[in-house]
């Protein structure tokens, strides 16, 4: 374990860890995550003049300090008091995007009155008028995109929650943006009638960029540009839907292949250092997402831990582009991945 998962670790009520921490079935997938990455070495380029570098990236037109988002992630107030707004505090400063989990436990317009530039994830809901709301909300606070996580069609098993008793929250918090329009809070609704329809009856619903969650099959890729989908996210939900599943660095280089330049592919599961970060990118990642990492810093620290993350992955990308000859993050090429 990293120094600052003891940390939080340490911070945190031994449940909540494990909710935070713990993936589904005996967590094969959660460690194939960071194994892969880790089994991948750089071939660096030399004599290359880098210079200055430049990690900005354009998404949707906003525009990235760095190939770094925050990843959706559940109930930040669990890992420190400061919630998501205090993410979107770090966010903000650190010039980048959250995409905030549709099981937020604060209001997402105090979450983008923050100035962060957020990005709204949501599990496809059944109750069509209920998802528009939901959907609207998320616009009108200024969310710049939606994020939809297509790996959930039911819930994954967590064994470790199910021995913890862990199913809901805690008293006197909500996921506040579960609201509908007479200010009830939904359960959240997990569907596995849905299909590709759902998708057009989002996509006519908004005219924010649609970007699909938890796509790991070149198939799929295909089919989610033919339904006019603006991105995707190589994703197996870190670990915590289908144990088993194919480790997302793995799953990136057929579904870049698929997609062939036409919409940007993200990815996110088990990106821990720079060199992780330099690896997605190489075999054609626009950007890559950080999921625990970032609850970790929270934790251990509140915003100003987010912060030190968010700037830890930032040096260490630097200096990995500087040493394998890129000055930017789309000088890095597939060949340069062993
Ligand atoms: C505690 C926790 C809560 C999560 N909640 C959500 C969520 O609400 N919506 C979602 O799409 N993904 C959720 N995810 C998945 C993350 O968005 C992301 O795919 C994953 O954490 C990336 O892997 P990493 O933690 O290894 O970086 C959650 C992950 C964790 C660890
Ligand atoms: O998606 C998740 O991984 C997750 O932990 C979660 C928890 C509660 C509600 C929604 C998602």
């Amino acid at each position: 374990m990293t120094a600052l998962a003891e940390r939080a670790r340490a911070a945190l009520d031994p449940v909540h860890w494990d909710f935070f921490a713990g993936g589904a079935g005996e967590e094969r997938t959660l460690r194939a995550n960071e194994e892969a990455f880790s089994r991948r070495r750089i071939v660096p380029r030399v004599l290359r003049g880098v210079g200055d570098r430049d990690l900005s990236t354009e998404l949707f037109g906003t525009r990235l300090s760095m190939p770094v988002l925050v990843a959706p992630t559940a109930f930040h107030r669990l890992a420190h008091p400061a919630g998501e707004v205090g993410t979107a505090g770090a966010v903000a400063a650190s010039d980048t995007v959250m995409v905030v989990s549709m099981a937020a436990t604060q209001p997402v317009e105090d979450i983008t009155a923050t100035g962060a530039a957020v990005w709204f994830q949501l599990y496809p809901q059944p109750d069509d008028e209920f998802q528009r709301h939901v959907v609207k909300r998320a616009e009108a606070a200024g969310c710049r995109a939606l994020v939809v996580t297509v790996d959930s069609p039911v819930f994954g098993r967590r064994e470790r929650d199910r021995r913890n008793g862990f199913d809901d929250l805690p008293d006197g918090y909500t996921c506040e943006n579960m609201r509908d329009g007479e200010g009830r809070v939904r359960e959240i609704g997990f569907d596995p009638t849905l299909g590709w329809e759902h998708v057009h009856r989002l996509r006519a619903s908004t005219g924010l960029p649609i970007v699909l969650k938890g796509v790991l099959h070149p198939a799929d890729a295909r089919l989610a540009v033919e339904h006019g989908v603006d991105g995707l996210i190589v994703s197996n939900h870190g670990g915590r839907q289908l144990d088993g599943a194919i480790a997302t660095v793995d799953a990136l280089p057929a579904i870049v292949r698929a997609v062939d330049g036409r919409i940007p592919v993200l990815v996110d599961g088990g990106v821990r250092r720079g060199a992780d970060i330099a690896v997605a990118l190489a075999l054609g990642a626009t950007a890559v997402l950080i999921g625990r990492p970032i609850i970790w810093g929270l934790a251990a620290g509140g915003p100003s831990g987010v912060r030190d993350v968010l700037e830890a992955f930032r040096d260490e990308l630097d200096h990995v582009l500087t040493l394998a000859g890129a000055a930017r993050p789309s000088d890095l090429t597939a060949d340069q991945v062993a």
